[in-house]
C-alpha cells in the first residue's frame, strides 16, 4: 500500500466443510443460474477434517478483487466467481468497526475491491468437493465482512450460483437442496433437516482411490448427461422424488437399513445415467467397484446393511458406517484388502486417525496379521497402492467465523496473501 493511501484494512475470516451427496444433484435446468432438475440430499463433513478457511479483505488500497488458493494467485474473471461477488455487494450494508475506527457506507461497497485467500485441509480438485466448500465458504465470508443481514437460505442460493452443490454447505447435518421452481431461481435453496448431532453415530470413512485419469468435470459431465441421457429424464422426475421423500424419513427416524438402501441405489443410479451418457461417462474405476463388491458381501453376510457407500464424479469411495464399532470392522477389511504401498500407517489414514487403534491397528504388523474377512470368496486377493489413503471423518456442523486474527490469511499489513 503506497504512503500516501488510507492505511486500513478490514478483514474477515470463515471456514466451511465440505459435503457429500446421499441423493446426488446431476444435471441442470438453467446452465447461467445454476439450478437443478431435481432435489438432492447431503451429509455435511465435520470442517476439522474436510473445510476451507477463508479470509477476505477489503480496503481502499486495493486497485482490484484478487484471489489466493492454497498460496496461488489465481483468477476472478470466471462468471461464477462474479456472481458470488455480485450478489453479496448487491446486499452489503454499513459497517462501523468503532475499535479500528473503520466506518464504511452501503454505497462504498461498489467501489471497494477485496483481497481473498482461501486454504483447503484436503486435497483440491481430487473428487472431494473442494468447490462445495471453496465457494461457501467465499460466499459465507464475504457476507460477514460487508455485513450482509440475509437469512442462511439466501446465501445458500448465492453459493448455489458458484458451484450447485456448494449452496447445501452452508448448514451442518443433513441437508436438503429444495430445485425451486421459478425461472429466476430465487426459490432454489438449501435447508437444513436436521443439525449434526442428530445422527452422530455414524462414521465416514473415505478411501481416496489412485488415479492417473484425467476425470469429466462435473459441470461439463451432467451437460453432457442433460443433453444425451434418456434415463436423466426418468430418474429427476420419477426416482428421486420418491427417494427424497423415503430418505428424509430414514433421517429423521435414524433408519440406517433405509438411508443405507437409498444411499446406494442413488450413487448407482447416478453412474448408471453417466453410462447411459453420450460419449459415456466412466467417474469410478476397478478399485471402486472392488470397494463396492466388498461392502454388498459384508452388507449380504449380516443380513441388514452396515455400511453405505456412495461416489461422485470420481473413483473415491465415500463410506457411511452405521456406528463405530462398525466402522472399525470396515477398516479392518479395507486394510486386508488395501494395504498401504509405504509401511507407514500413519500418513494412510488422514482426519480421525484414533479409528485405527479402535480397530487394533497400530502398525503395519497389526494389518499384515489381519484374517480374511469370513464372507470373502478369493481370500487372498490384496491390491496394494490403489487406495492413496484414507480419511475417518463424522457429520459435521456449518460455516462459522474465526475470530481469532491468528486464523487470517490475510497480513493486515500488506493486504497480500500471507507467505506468498
Ligand atoms: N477454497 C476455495 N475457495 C474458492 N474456490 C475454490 C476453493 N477450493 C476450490 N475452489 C474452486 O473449485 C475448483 C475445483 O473444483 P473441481 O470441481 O474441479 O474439484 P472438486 O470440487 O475438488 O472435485 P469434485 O467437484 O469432483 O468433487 C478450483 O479450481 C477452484 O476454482
Ligand atoms: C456428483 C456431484 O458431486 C455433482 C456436483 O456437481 P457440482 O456442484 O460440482 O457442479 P456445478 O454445479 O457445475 O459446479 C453430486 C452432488 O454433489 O450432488
Amino acid at each position: 500500500m503506497g504512503a500516501t493511501e488510507p492505511q486500513w484494512v478490514l478483514m474477515a475470516t470463515g471456514r466451511s466443510p465440505t459435503n457429500i451427496a446421499v441423493i446426488k444433484y446431476w444435471g441442470k435446468r438453467d446452465e447461467a443460474l445454476i439450478l437443478p432438475v431435481n432435489d438432492s440430499i447431503s451429509v455435511t463433513l465435520d470442517p476439522d477434517h474436510l473445510s476451507a478457511t477463508t479470509t477476505v479483505a477489503a480496503s481502499p488500497a486495493f486497485p482490484s478483487d484478487r484471489m489466493w488458493l492454497n498460496g496461488k494467485e489465481i483468477s476472478l474473471s470466471g462468471g461464477r466467481f462474479q456472481s458470488c461477488l455480485r450478489e453479496i455487494r448487491k446486499r452489503a450494508r454499513d459497517v462501523d468497526d468503532e475499535k479500528k475506527g473503520i466506518k464504511i457506507k452501503k454505497e462504498d461497497w461498489e467501489k471497494l475491491h477485496v483481497h481473498i485467500a482461501s486454504y483447503n485441509n484436503f486435497p483440491t480438485a481430487a473428487g472431494l468437493a473442494s468447490s462445495a466448500a471453496g465457494l461457501a465458504c467465499l460466499v459465507f465470508t464475504l457476507g460477514k465482512l460487508m455485513n450482509v443481514n440475509e437469512d442462511y437460505g439466501e446465501l445458500s442460493s448465492i453459493a448455489r450460483q458458484g458451484s450447485g452443490s456448494a449452496c447445501r454447505s452452508i448448514y451442518g447435518g443433513f441437508v436438503k437442496w429444495c430445485m425451486g421452481k421459478n425461472d429466476d431461481g430465487s426459490d432454489s435453496m438449501a435447508v437444513q433437516l436436521v443439525n449434526e448431532s442428530h445422527w452422530d453415530d455414524l462414521v465416514i470413512i473415505i478411501a481416496v482411490v489412485s488415479s492417473k485419469q484425467k476425470e469429466t468435470s462435473s459441470t461439463s459431465g451432467m451437460r453432457d448427461t442433460v443433453e444425451t441421457s434418456p434415463l436423466l429424464q426418468y430418474r429427476a422426475q420419477t426416482v428421486v422424488p420418491s427417494r427424497i421423500l423415503k430418505m428424509e424419513d430414514a433421517i429423521k427416524n435414524r433408519d440406517f437399513e433405509s438411508f443405507a438402501r437409498l444411499t446406494c441405489a442413488d450413487s448407482n443410479q447416478f453412474h448408471a445415467v453417466c453410462l447411459d451418457t453420450s460419449p459415456p461417462i466412466f467417474y469410478m474405476n476397478d478399485t471402486s467397484h472392488r470397494i463396492i463388491s466388498l461392502v454388498e458381501k459384508w452388507n449380504h453376510s449380516e443380513g441388514t446393511p452396515q455400511v453405505a457407500y456412495t461416489f461422485d464424479a470420481g473413483p473415491n469411495a465415500v463410506l457411511i458406517a452405521r456406528n463405530r464399532k462398525t466402522a472399525t470392522l470396515l477398516l479392518q477389511r479395507l486394510l486386508y484388502t488395501f494395504p498401504p504401498q509405504e509401511n507407514d500407517l500413519d500418513s494412510y489414514m488422514l482426519g480421525d486417525k484414533s479409528i485405527l487403534s479402535d480397530a487394533g491397528l497400530q502398525s503395519i504388523a497389526d494389518v499384515e496379521a489381519l484374517p480374511a474377512p469370513p464372507e470373502m470368496k478369493a481370500p487372498n486377493q490384496k491390491f496394494k497402492g490403489d487406495v492413496s489413503y484414507f480419511i475417518c471423518s463424522r457429520p459435521g456442523a456449518g460455516p462459522k467465523v474465526l475470530t481469532d486474527e491468528g486464523h487470517a490469511l490475510i497480513d493486515s499489513a500488506t493486504g497480500l496473501a500471507k507467505g506468498v
